[in-house]
């Protein structure tokens, strides 16, 4: 049987994510898996994101590798793919995913009520700018790209006071040593899909060990999560560089009207970017439990529906609430 072809991209970060997938893949009953390594435009130019035009610049080469055979399952991480479905292609796990929230990385221990007036923090995220500007008016936010050490480095180097980064790629990286403080949504709301892996495969793949190996690997938590989160995207037709925040939890216990089995919740955020005007609204839905007995459960609504209808309900309520005057929802850079 031939080996299973990863791709990934050669940042540190995408390394350690694919590497993660390849070692379950193999303990999940894949019997060979090899590494590829994959070039993308927004790996290879030093140019501003802003440049590098529209959605999806980490992506597009992965799915062509993809497509043309060069490798069979290609691990993106999920916030970074555009929420329109690729033709062709599938995402066939998603696995447990990391902590969803935003962190500060500041120097001197410093969290941002302790940051004085005037620092500089470093973000390319408008959502995270808008979000900063919105809890400390007066911090210089400051434009940053490139790897997660790269900026972590502007930090010790003392060119920065701080940087914002997802606590998941620290984590994957062995960096939370660098966290000063964790944000709760209430100060930001994280990206959609934040901390979340989506592996894909041609929508053809038929090697039976592969595709029981990535079912194992799903995690029907964090896949109805992120699919919750990002319905809030698409039904805003929310570019990549638009200042909005989702993101759900599924509380698998009581839900507070009584009933007994999981609730998903969700919140969403559409900042401006100037930090003065902020849509917030939450909402929650009961899931179908997990049937004991399959054919049992046709009674319910499909919980993947459940979840879609959520995200979509949510962003009509900020839709509702004047989220179209707040912010640019078509911003792409
Ligand atoms: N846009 C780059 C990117 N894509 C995924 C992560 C972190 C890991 C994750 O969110 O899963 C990062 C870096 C960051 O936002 O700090």
């Amino acid at each position: 049987m031939p080996a299973v072809r990863i791709g990934t991209r050669a940042s540190a970060l995408a390394r350690t994510q694919t590497g993660h997938v390849a070692d379950a893949l193999v303990a999940l009953g894949c019997p060979a898996v090899e590494t590829v390594h994959v070039r993308t435009e927004g790996d290879v130019s030093t140019a501003p994101l802003s440049s590098l035009g529209g959605t999806g610049v980490f992506v597009t080469a992965l799915r062509d590798a993809l497509l043309d055979g060069r490798c069979d399952v290609a691990v993106h991480s999920f916030k970074d793919l555009p929420t329109a479905a690729a033709p062709v292609l599938r995402i066939a796990a998603v696995p447990v995913r990391e902590d969803t929230r935003d962190v500060l990385c500041a120097s001197g221990g410093r969290t941002l009520a302790d940051l004085p007036a005037g620092a500089r923090v470093g973000t390319g995220s408008p959502r995270r700018a808008a979000q900063l500007r919105a809890a400390r008016p007066d911090l210089e936010v400051v434009d940053l790209r490139g790897n997660v050490d790269t900026r972590l480095g502007r930090v010790t180097s003392g060119d920065l006071d701080a940087v914002v980064l997802a606590r998941a790629g620290l984590a994957r990286l062995g960096r939370l040593e660098a966290v000063t403080q964790t944000f709760g949504p209430d100060l930001m709301v994280p990206a959609a899909a934040q901390g979340a892996l989506a592996v894909e495969v041609r929508a053809d793949e038929a090697d039976p060990a592969l595709l029981a190996a990535l079912a194992a690997l799903d995690h029907r938590t964090s896949r109805l999560e992120v699919l919750a989160e990002r319905a809030v995207l698409a039904q805003l037709e929310a570019g990549c560089a638009a200042p909005v925040g989702a993101t759900a939890w599924i509380d698998e216990g009581r839900s507070p009207e009584g009933g007994t089995g999981p609730v998903l919740h969700l919140r969403a955020a559409v900042v401006a970017v100037d930090g003065r005007r902020a849509v917030h609204r939450e909402a929650s839905a009961p899931l179908p439990a997990p049937a004991a007995d399959p054919s049992a459960a046709t009674d319910h609504p499909d919980d993947a529906a459940v979840a879609a209808t959520l995200g979509a309900g949510l962003a009509e309520a900020l839709l509702d609430a004047g989220a179209a005057d707040v912010a640019d929802l078509r911003a792409a850079r």
